[in-house]
């Protein structure tokens, strides 16, 4: 048995989703004073990202992460822990300034296409029920962080037997998404 871990919720088989599901709370890993948000939707879009950018919790090498509109999400303890990881970053990455867990990304250009949606790690809540992952994205980019070029037949092997297609990019719905919000706004393509 290969000891190759990928992410705690993704090791111990994957959480289903759960019909009528309609969100929770989620909690920074600080032991008190917890930084707290509150979702009120389901999550969309979970999947597992090797970037080297995204919250992945000690010793993983995914960090698994979701989106939910902007406007479902809100602070509810502990703002004043919050801080921005990289202003510069697309995503700009709330993160609790002492335990690190990164608990919404959000990313402020209205012309990006995923403006609106808010980027979260549902492994921060207690509750049960959320989106379960359902593609791998930027799986190469985990050499950049340390990865062993040779393990990489091994780990796309685990996410396609964990049902997770591997990309080294965002799946192609995700991908053909960005592309067309480029060509709007290039005018090559009518803005419906
Ligand atoms: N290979 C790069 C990829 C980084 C990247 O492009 N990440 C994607 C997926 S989260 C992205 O959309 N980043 C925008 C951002 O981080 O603001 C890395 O690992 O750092
Ligand atoms: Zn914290
Ligand atoms: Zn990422």
């Amino acid at each position: 048995m290969s000891k190759l871990k990928l992410h705690p919720s993704l090791d111990s088989g994957i959480e289903p989703s759960s019909a009528n599901f309609s969100g929770g709370t989620l909690q920074c890993l600080c032991p008190t004073d917890k930084v707290e948000i509150r979702i009120d939707a389901q999550t969309l879009h979970n999947h597992a990202c090797g970037c080297s950018k995204c919250w992945k919790p000690t010793g993983a090498k995914f960090a698994v992460v979701a989106v939910v509109p902007r406007d479902k999400v809100s602070v509810t303890a502990n703002a004043e822990k919050l801080v921005i990881v990289d202003e510069s970053a697309t995503i700009q990455r709330h993160a609790c300034k002492e335990c690190h867990a990164h608990m919404y990304g959000r990313i402020e250009n209205k012309d990006h296409a995923f403006y609106g949606l808010d980027f979260v790690h549902t492994e921060l809540s207690p509750q049960k029920g959320w989106a379960a992952p359902g593609f791998a994205a930027f799986v190469s980019s985990i050499i950049e962080t340390g990865t062993p070029p040779e393990d990489m037949k091994e780990i796309r092997g685990k996410l396609r037997a964990l049902g997770l297609e591997p990309y080294d990019c965002l799946s192609p719905d995700l991908m053909d998404a960005l592309a067309t919000q480029v060509a709007k706004l290039n005018g090559v393509l009518a803005s419906r």
